[in-house]
């Protein structure tokens, strides 16, 4: 299956080294636009790597990622985000600690500085800010059944809870495309599927969305094409079909890539 032009985001021949360990080697994928690309493999195969590299949380040795049309390889993960490309985090314990709201708006896009504003202005700016940050942050929260929950900690969130979280902090960057770390993770099936439509909502709003995940039903009902990564490589992709009748597939996840 060839994504061509079609593609909003690519990766080229990513190469990730820990000393002498290979976590990649020459990896290179395209995520179609406004589509759901899944990507799987067995643990340590790399996907997480791959994410940060695209997210722009870490560096590549080799290769170059693009995000649609331009070479973004070296660009810091906030100028990713303005462009329109963001990934979700899990909660961390620090964050853990605050209200949902104030995840939401630590996770506000901050404008950037103008020194040379009158005093007066900087504030009615920031005020301006800080509604529009919590209006949106509201929106969202309600989309998803938590504004009720607004001024509770992080933390008594059930995990499912805390995943729908994570994917509204990163929707307080308005993406285009979204990069998604396992939201199924820890998640009771009925809220699996309560995310699942969430995501293909907001496909139908127009994003994109790559998704990292072990929860093969969750890959089955929303991604296509499937990447499977196994030591580092892009082992084959296609439909959930064509991965699943691929016995080199099978022989990765049981320990040795054919
Ligand atoms: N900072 C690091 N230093 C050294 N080795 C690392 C580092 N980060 C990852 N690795 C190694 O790189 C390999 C790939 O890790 P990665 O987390 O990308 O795999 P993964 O496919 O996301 O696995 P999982 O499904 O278990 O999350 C693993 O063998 C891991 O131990």
């Amino acid at each position: 299956m060839s994504v061509g032009r079609d593609a909003i985001l690519e990766a080229d021949g990513i190469g990730v080294r820990f000393g002498d360990f290979v976590a990649l080697d020459g990896v290179s994928l395209a995520f179609r636009r406004g589509g759901i690309t899944g990507i799987v493999g067995p643990n340590g195969a790399g996907k997480t790597t791959l994410f940060n590299v695209l997210g722009g949380q870490a560096r590549a040795g080799t290769g170059a990622v693009r995000f649609d049309g331009a070479d973004i390889t070296a660009l810091p993960a906030h100028g990713r985000a303005r462009l329109g490309l963001t990934r979700t985090f899990q909660i961390s314990r620090e964050l853990g600690a605050l209200t949902v709201l104030e995840n939401l708006l630590l996770a506000f896009p901050r404008q950037p500085g103008e020194g040379v504003l009158p005093a007066l202005f900087q504030k009615a700016r920031v005020r301006r800010a800080e509604e529009e940050a919590i209006a949106r942050a509201r929106a969202l929260l309600d989309r998803v059944g938590l504004w009720r929950l607004a001024d509770a900690p992080a933390d008594a969130l059930s995990g499912g809870q805390k995943k729908l979280l994570e994917l509204c902090r990163a929707l307080m960057l308005e993406p285009r495309f979204l990069l998604l770390d396992e939201p199924a993770a820890g998640v009771n099936p009925v809220l699996v599927g309560e995310i699942g439509d969430f995501i293909r909502t907001l496909q139908g709003e127009g994003m994109g969305f790559g998704i990292v995940e072990h929860n093969m039903d969750l890959i089955a009902a929303l991604c296509d094409p499937i990447y499977v990564l196994a030591e580092g490589r892009v082992l084959t992709h296609g439909s959930f079909r064509e991965i699943a009748a691929n016995t080199r597939v099978t022989e990765a996840y049981l320990g040795g890539v054919a």
